[in-house]
């Protein structure tokens, strides 16, 4: 395909997000409709139909208009690049421009140029004071290819040496010893003879960052409480925790098994914990706004009311994972948010649920911290 024929593809895609579709969804569709494009005519236009969702304002702006092609035009503009070039009528490639494809003259408003929701920008200068507008305009670009190298299988010098055989490129950094980033053919990791034989995963730096800081849980009895698919279980298993992972969507962990098996390492699923626990991992459902460099859909789905139900579940699910933790024990607190009110305000009101015990061992990254945004906190269990 031309970058043309790219970009028009990326436009219709574009419209039917716009129009409701989920963009897994969209992409998919697209590709069974057209199965001559081939590989890296999808991922270049999977990263376009990205980095309009992420830019969705500023690219609006930029474009003079809302759909598909306003974003695209925006996309060309933000780059530098003039869309001329590209709109030219030609063959599949979108068609020439005309008068309603200007960018809007006005002046871009703070919360338009930093692609935030007008309602949340307050929240988060709260939550992020001076650093709201770096920590906005990081997420403005794709995140980098974490890998967490499995511990129990290698260290991080040979999963980097097995990778590199593999012409896969990556480079240490310092959120977690764990942590290696790549740096080039990141869309071989799944194929890789490393992957396949359990010695990595791919799991963000902060995640990393956010187990790593867990007190020693060696051969501690350990209940991963929201565990999902399980990438925090298996870190904690590979740090040699004795891990039961459970979920309220018990589908969620159903590739756990297998992850499991590759990594060496053996977690039991349950639908419905039962006994105390050395440690209990509440990774609990949230904004996920520390996260929407991967998926930003979510940024422009998040609303004042679905945030007050995600705080009212937060409180439920610390309660029901306090029952768990042995005395003496303690909970580990943790979300993708970079939102106050679901971090430190969470567990400073759950704390005085309990009767006033203090959190500590508090971990606040924001994908300055070159990760994406986690929190992790640590309420300790009197004995
Ligand atoms: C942030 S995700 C967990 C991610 C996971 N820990 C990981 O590292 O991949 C939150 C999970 O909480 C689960 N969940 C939602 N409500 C729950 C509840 N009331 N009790 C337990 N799990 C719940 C969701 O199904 C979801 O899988």
């Amino acid at each position: 395909m031309t970058p043309g024929a790219r970009l028009q593809s990326a436009i219709e895609i574009l419209d039917r997000i716009l129009a409701r579709q989920p963009a897994e969804q969209a992409l998919t569709n697209w590709a069974r409709g057209h199965r001559f494009a081939g590989s890296k005519d999808r991922a270049a236009i999977r990263d376009h139909v990205f980095d309009c969702i992420r830019c969705k304002r500023s690219f609006a702006h930029l474009g003079g208009r809302t759909d598909g092609r306003g974003l695209v035009l925006g996309l060309l503009r933000d780059a530098g690049t003039d869309p001329e070039t590209l709109f030219t009528g030609e063959g599949y490639g979108p068609r020439k421009l005309a008068q309603d494809d200007m960018p809007d003259p006005a002046p871009m408003p703070r919360a338009v140029a930093l692609d935030c929701p007008d309602w949340l920008l307050p929240e988060l200068d709260r939550s992020l004071g001076a650093n709201t507008d770096q920590v906005l305009l990081a997420m403005r670009h794709r995140a980098p290819v974490f890998l967490r190298v499995n511990e129990a299988r290698a260290t991080r010098e040979q999963a980097a040496a097995l990778l590199a055989a593999d012409g896969i490129e990556t480079r240490p950094v310092p959120l977690a010893n764990t942590a290696l980033e790549v740096t080039a053919q990141a869309r071989r990791v799944r194929q890789s003879a490393a992957f396949a034989d359990g010695l990595i995963e791919l799991q963000d730096a902060a995640s990393q960052a956010v187990i790593a800081a867990l007190p020693d849980i060696s051969g501690a009895k350990v209940l991963d409480y929201c565990a999902g698919g399980g990438g925090k279980a298996l870190a904690m298993a590979a740090r040699g925790a004795d891990v039961t992972a459970h979920d309220a969507d018990a589908a969620r962990m159903k590739d756990l098994p297998e992850r499991a098996a590759r990594a060496g390492v053996q977690i039991a699923c349950c639908a419905r914990p039962e006994g105390v626990f050395d440690l209990v991992l509440a990774d609990v459902p949230c904004s996920g706004s520390g996260a929407w460099r991967r998926a930003p859909e979510g940024k422009w789905a998040l609303t004042p009311d679905r945030l007050a139900q995600l705080r009212t579940l937060q409180q439920e699910i610390l309660a029901k994972a306090w029952a768990h933790v042995r005395p003496g024990g303690c909970l580990a607190y943790a979300t993708c948010s970079l939102l106050d009110v679901e971090n430190d305000l969470a567990v400073a009101c759950f704390a005085t649920t309990i009767g006033g015990r203090s959190p500590s061992n508090t971990l606040n990254l924001t994908p300055l911290d070159g990760g994406d945004g986690f929190f992790g906190s640590l309420i300790h269990k009197a004995i």
